[in-house]
């Protein structure tokens, strides 16, 4: 079955990713594309390090080639913001990127871009969905490889460069120049390593890197950069003396970061600290946007600065989509993701990593120093995240119990409002919050709090662990 999520269609690989799957969702797409009247316009596609990727990249273009449909496929993997980056830059209306993201090396999966680079939306994904049942039950055809690269329908294109000078062309590079910073990366064994490096090194920053090889197991841990997977690299950082630590997920559009003094920040303090940067140190104006399961910190922020900070569902469609309709200065959320005027409209690791070196160059303080900066004026705020796996009947029972009946356990803290936007969110009159949802990449649910202090934020996520019964 092919079900498209948060973040496009993945799967175990044998399971549902398959080639026959591949071609299927290929077949779909050229469909579309035929009904729409946009196929000439072609079909670019990209890559990630994981087990069958440059394979699924082939299988999917060896249809577009039977259907008549010029394809550009780039033959070394790279990051999944270059691919949005090359739909935005030459106006393909549709591009891929074979990758299963941050997930277990199990999975792998395709994430559609859209017109101007963006995440595929629902209203697409949901179309797409529609002309896979039509296809389905029918040989889908395809070209030989060989024959299509001949035929010129397939065209084999590694477009580093421009995407890696836009980011050159948005950092202040003279800055980072004079600054001598020393940077540890971490690509996990996915595919940022050659544009962090080459952007800073043009930069003069010393990069040392560590898990660069290939590796489709990502060492035995999950390529998500988590306070968990980045011990290594907290480790190095301070062995080394770096000024920071940069990790990027599976397909390097996500961001960990660590600084000097060996310390994991959360996404939610990236993107705290690049809006407060730009906002502060840079003189930009304008909103900010988060998904509802980040941190409340950027409405304080946004607040001092006379600026708004809008809400939307998890899932980077909506950021970008909103970062659009308000000219927000950043959008992001607190999975590790983010973008900035500007840029591409999906999330870009690389650009944030440039960007935080940029800060580190510009301001002259250290990571920890901006952060306590931050503190100061603004206060606090703990977040606690925890997720849960369920059976199938669990989920049936929590969905109609919390989602349609909306009952809610009872709490200690007054409400002020409760929202079901995305699962429920309930703000609390303390300026804390807590959301939960199943999340639409994992089979698991996800309940996220944010209070003035961490040891609140434990005890209801427990309160309401307790009321859905799901303690193991
Ligand atoms: O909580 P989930 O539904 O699993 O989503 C977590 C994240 O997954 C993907 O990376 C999406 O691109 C993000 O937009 C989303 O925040």
């Amino acid at each position: 079955m092919i079900k498209f999520g948060t973040g496009g269609f993945r799967a175990v690989i044998g399971e549902d990713f398959t080639k026959e799957n591949i071609q299927i969702l290929s077949k779909a797409l050229c469909d579309k594309m035929k009904k729409e009247g946009v196929e000439n316009t072609g079909m670019v596609i990209g890559y990630d390090r994981r087990f069958l990727s440059k394979e699924a990249m082939q299988w999917a273009a060896m249809v577009f080639a039977a259907e008549g449909i010029h394809t550009k496929l780039i033959n070394k993997s790279v990051p999944t913001p270059l691919v949005m980056f090359y739909v935005m830059k030459h106006d393909y209306q549709y591009g891929m990127m074979i990758t299963a993201s941050h997930n277990p090396a199990i999975y792998n999966g395709v994430k559609v871009f859209t017109y101007g680079g963006r995440d595929a939306d629902e209203k697409q994904t949901m179309e797409i969905e529609q002309f896979i049942n039509e296809v389905t039950d029918l040989p889908v055809n395809e070209m030989d490889y060989q024959k299509a690269l001949e035929a010129g329908l397939i065209e084999e294109i590694y477009p580093l460069n421009e995407y890696l000078d836009s980011i050159i062309a948005a950092v202040d590079m003279e800055a980072i120049r004079e600054a001598g910073l020393r940077v540890a990366l971490d690509p996990m064994y996915g595919v940022s390593e050659t544009s962090i490096k080459t952007v800073l090194m043009t930069a003069r920053c010393e990069v040392e890197t560590i898990h660069e090889r290939h590796d489709t197991l990502f060492g035995g841990k999950l390529p998500a950069p988590t306070a968990d997977t980045l011990r290594a690299l907290q480790n190095y950082v301070l062995d080394r003396k770096c000024d920071m630590g940069i990790a990027t997920d599976g397909d390097a559009d996500r961001i960990g970061v660590i600084d000097e003094k060996g310390n994991f920040l959360h996404p939610n303090d990236i993107l705290v600290l690049l809006y407060y940067y730009l906002m502060k140190y840079k003189g930009w104006h304008g909103p900010v946007v988060r998904n509802i399961c980040t941190t409340h910190m950027l409405d304080r922020v946004a607040e001092s600065f006379g600026e708004k900070c809008y809400e939307v569902p998890v899932g980077f469609k909506h950021i970008s989509a909103k970062m659009y309709a308000t000219d927000a200065v950043i959008g992001g959320e607190s999975s590790g993701g983010l973008t900035v005027r500007g840029h591409i409209k999906g999330k870009d690791g690389v650009y944030a990593s440039a960007l935080l070196v940029e800060m580190l160059a510009v301001t002259g303080k250290k990571l920890s120093a901006i952060m306590e900066e931050i503190h100061a004026q603004y206060g606090k705020l703990a977040l606690e995240e925890r997720d849960y796996r369920f059976s199938q009947e669990k989920k049936e029972a929590i969905q109609k119990h919390l989602l349609e009946e909306k009952k809610l356990p009872e709490i200690p803290y007054e409400v002020e409002q409760i929202s079901y936007l995305d699962g429920v969110k309930l703000y609390l009159k303390n300026g804390g919050w807590i959301s939960v949802r199943f999340s639409g990449t994992e089979p698991l649910l996800r309940i996220f709090c944010e209070m003035p202090e961490a040891e609140d934020a434990k005890q209801l996520c427990e309160i309401f662990e307790d009321y859905l019964l799901l303690k193991k």
